[in-house]
Formats: C-alpha cells, sequence, structure tokens
C-alpha cells in the first residue's frame, strides 16, 4: 500500500531514501520477516518498535547486510541494493549502532573512530610501512566531537573504558556521522543509560537528524520514542502494521496496536 492518508511531515513530497518491500527472512520453521515495507524519508528521525520478537531486529539486520533477506528488495536512493555484509552497506552510507557497541575498549577513541578506516601517513610511509597518521586522525576526531558538541570529553587518547555509557555512545554516533553516512540506524541508544546521559544522547539524534542524516532509531523506551520520532513505525508479526506520528496517538495507543489490542485506523494505514 502507499503512504497516502498518513500524516507526515514536511518530507511527505520527497522519495524515500531507503525503502524496502515484501522483505522476507526465514530462520528454519521461523518467519522473521513476513512480507515487511519499510520507508525512511530523508530528514527524519523514524522509531521502529515492536513487541519482543516481532522482527525489528531482523530487519535492521536485513536494511545493513547483517543477514540477506530470502525475498524481497531494498532500494537506496531509488537504486536497488544487495548488502552483502555490514562492511558493504557501511561503503553504501549505511551505518549502524549496535546495541553491543562494536568498539574496543581499550583503544582511544580517536582510534576508534577510525576503527577500519585509519589515515595512513602520507608518501612511503604510510603506503609501504602502513604508519597511521596520528596526529590527523586526532584532529579529525576533536573535529567531530565538538562538532556535534561533545567535547565534554577532555583527551582524544582517552581509552574508551573510561568513558561513561553516554559518551561511549556519543562516540559511535560520532563516528556514524562523520564518514558521510546516508543513514544512522541506533539499536536501542539509551537501554543502559541513565536519565542524564539519555537526555545527551536524544539531543545528540536530534543533533545528527539537523545535519540532515536520517535516524532509524529502535527503542523499546515509549517516552524516548515519542519525544525524538517524527514517525514511527509500528512492527508485528513480522511485517509493517502502520507507520503513525506522535502526535496524533498516545502511547497507549501505539502499545495497543504493537500488542494487537487495538487495531489501527486509516491514519495510521501504511501496512
Ligand atoms: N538467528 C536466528 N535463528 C533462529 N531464529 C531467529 C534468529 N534471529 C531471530 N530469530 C527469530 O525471529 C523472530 C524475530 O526475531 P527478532 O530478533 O528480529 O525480533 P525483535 O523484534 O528484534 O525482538 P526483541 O525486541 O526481543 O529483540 C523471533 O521469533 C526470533 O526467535
Amino acid at each position: 500500500m502507499d503512504q497516502k492518508g498518513i500524516g507526515m511531515n514536511a518530507n511527505t513530497s520527497a522519495e524515500p531514501l531507503l525503502k524496502a518491500r515484501g522483505l522476507v527472512k526465514r530462520y528454519g520453521k521461523v518467519t522473521a520477516l513476513d512480507h515487511c515495507d519499510f520507508d525512511l524519508m530523508p530528514g527524519e528521525i523514524l522509531a521502529v518498535i515492536g513487541d519482543n520478537g516481532a522482527g525489528k531486529s531482523s530487519l535492521i539486520k536485513a536494511l545493513s547486510g547483517a543477514v540477506q533477506p530470502d525475498e524481497g528488495e531494498i532500494t537506496l536512493e531509488g537504486r536497488p541494493v544487495r548488502f552483502a555484509s555490514p562492511l558493504d552497506a557501511r561503503g553504501h552510507g549505511i551505518e549502524c549502532v549496535y546495541q553491543t557497541l562494536a568498539m574496543s575498549p581499550a583503544l582511544s577513541i580517536a582510534d576508534n573512530m577510525f576503527m577500519g578506516r585509519e589515515l595512513r601517513k602520507p608518501g612511503i610511509m604510510g603506503q609501504w610501512f602502513r604508519k597511521l597518521d596520528r596526529p590527523a586522525m586526532e584532529k579529525f576526531a576533536r573535529e567531530k566531537l565538538t562538532e556535534l558538541g561533545l567535547m565534554t570529553i577532555q583527551n582524544i587518547n582517552q581509552a574508551v573504558e573510561t568513558l561513561s555509557g553516554g559518551q561511549r555512545q556519543g562516540v559511535a554516533v560520532a563516528r556514524a556521522a562523520a564518514f558521510g553516512s546516508k543513514v544512522v540506524i541506533l539499536d536501542e541508544p539509551t537501554a543502559a543509560l541513565g536519565v542524564k546521559e539519555s537526555r545527551r544522547v536524544l539531543e545528540l539524534i536530534r543533533d545528527v537528524r539537523s545535519r540532515g542524516i536520517p535516524i532509524i532509531l529502535i527503542s523499546h523506551n515509549m517516552p524516548h520514542v515519542f519525544e525524538v520520532a517524527d514517525r514511527i513505525h509500528i512492527h508485528r508479526l513480522g511485517r509493517r502494521l502502520c507507520v503513525i506520528r506522535p502526535d496524533d496517538y498516545s502511547m497507549s495507543d501505539a502499545v495497543a496496536f504493537m500488542t494487537g489490542a487495538k487495531v489501527p485506523d486509516e491514519v495510521a494505514t501504511a501496512a
């Protein structure tokens, strides 16, 4: 079905930046994605919510190259894509920050920001002896963290294990935003954080959006979802049930849709 009838923001006329149609993912006898559709509009924060086991992770994994769907099509900026791996998806500008952050705790912030993309010294030292250009990496990391207002971090050479949970999440998001990403996917970014740190991460999510990068936010935290999301994709039984805007529905409506206690009306029809 198309997007008619869904109350949307100023992006309504735009084409989805990232779109999926009819995604199917089976694990043996379990159908984790059952002809699932998905639309991420340019510049929006799209929350993905759903009950445990509804298939949210499977959807995100399919969109970020961590699993290959058995059926269906994904398009990025209107072009069909097929991601062989998360690295492949990243190469196309899709950055995923997982719950279990892919960071090396003992390495510095600068090192973590560059993981797999280190800058080498110019000339023979870099090309043949693989010497890292540390000053350039530190400068870049410092600039990016400052841009996102994350310079509460004192020392760029500080090991990531010495950072607070919120700061770590910040580094991961800064990393995603710094490398020219087209889409940033955040999986439960506030799950392990305290109130103050969660606040900071929510602000950071808005900052990233204000830089024009759309965000997919998977979260079980309804107040956070309702606070930052432009639209909310509600996932149920392996597919998109509907998409709502936080202004049009209450949190209890969303939970009722998610659990099947209530059937969405046409304002919320997208599935
Ligand atoms: N690797 C796997 N092997 C077998 N079954 C799987 C695998 N991954 C997911 N599933 C199954 O697919 C279904 C959807 O799981 P998925 O993790 O995508 O849901 P979810 O909405 O992210 O759940 P949660 O909120 O609990 O993390 C579940 O029934 C799950 O058991």
